[in-house]
């Protein structure tokens, strides 16, 4: 049996594990535990799954500390940045060193972090419209386009991001739009599926968000990388300044961001939900 601890930032939620735990099959390992009908089980009772897990290795001699993040979702796929993930591994690694400060180490790149009263921020690379980098197959950025029924706007934050200003977020039948764009031959590696709504009319005062997931191939209750993502894309089209902080609601809470010269801020609240074990194989007793 090895342990494992479930937080959620703004209700994406994750499994974690230390990186050196004794889990041979990782892919099986993801997706059998996140499976939401039969997967990981709280210690109340009732199945409850994940969005994904989250495989860590903390390094305490660093000045600040750093935590390599590994994020396997529920198809087995790893996902290069998660921008939840990052608040929750901050989080995490603040409970083992007493730090607030950290350095979170990804594929997509090294994130700064910061565990403070007003929630985690992490520091988000610069978005980038590229679409050699997005990736796209276009020789220009993808803007205000419509792909399969969305207008949508391409933009990488770590990860890439289809975003839809859309009239009003709950009126979309997210689970039938999405899958088209989310393969569409215009993103090579695919794409995550980003709506979002103003919710004040006149100076922008925040967006609803709701976020279709690949690699959970479904809907989540908040993306951290979709936030930066319609601040992004909100910022290209000149709906939002730079350095305003803008509040972008999911449906699992409120998250601050903020895009800067030079990138973005992401900050919102993370809470540890319970500790247990399980399998190493991930398989769980009916
Ligand atoms: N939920 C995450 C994003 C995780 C990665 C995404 N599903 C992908 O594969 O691109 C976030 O909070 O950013």
């Amino acid at each position: 049996m090895i342990s494992i601890e479930k937080y959620h930032g703004t209700g994406n939620d994750f499994v974690v594990v230390e990186a050196d735990a004794s889990v041979e099959d990782r892919v099986a390992f993801a997706s059998r535990l996140c499976d939401r009908e039969t997967g990981l089980d709280h210690p109340g009772g009732e199945r409850v799954g994940a969005d994904g897990v989250l495989f860590l290795s903390l390094d305490t001699e660093a000045t600040p500390p750093r935590v390599e993040m590994t994020l396997v979702q529920p198809d087995g796929s790893i996902a290069d940045m998660c921008g939840n993930g990052a608040r929750v591994v901050a989080t995490w690694a603040a409970a083992r060193t007493g730090s607030r400060e950290f350095v979170i180490e990804t594929p997509a790149g090294e994130y700064p972090a910061h565990v403070g009263q007003e929630g985690v921020t992490v520091e988000m690379s610069k978005p980038t419209l590229d679409p050699e980098q997005v990736p796209t197959t276009l020789d220009e950025p993808l803007i205000e386009t419509e792909i399969e029924g969305l207008t949508v706007t391409a933009v990488n934050t770590g990860v890439p991001h289809a975003v839809a200003f859309v009239e009003n977020v709950a009126a979309l039948d997210l689970d039938a739009v999405a899958p088209a764009v989310r393969h569409a031959d215009v993103f090579p590696e695919g794409a995550n599926v980003t709506l979002a709504s103003e919710r004040e009319a006149g100076p922008v005062t925040g967006y609803d968000q709701r976020t279709f997931e690949r690699g959970v191939e479904g809907e989540t209750r908040s993306c951290g990388t979709g936030a930066v993502a319609i601040v992004a894309a909100a910022h290209e089209l000149d709906r939002v300044r730079t350095d305003q902080a803008v509040a972008v609601h999911p449906p699992g809470g409120r998250l601050v961001v903020t895009r800067t010269a030079d990138g973005a801020t992401l900050q919102g609240p993370v809470e540890r939900e319970f500790e247990t074990t399980v399998p190493a194989d991930g398989i769980l007793a009916e």
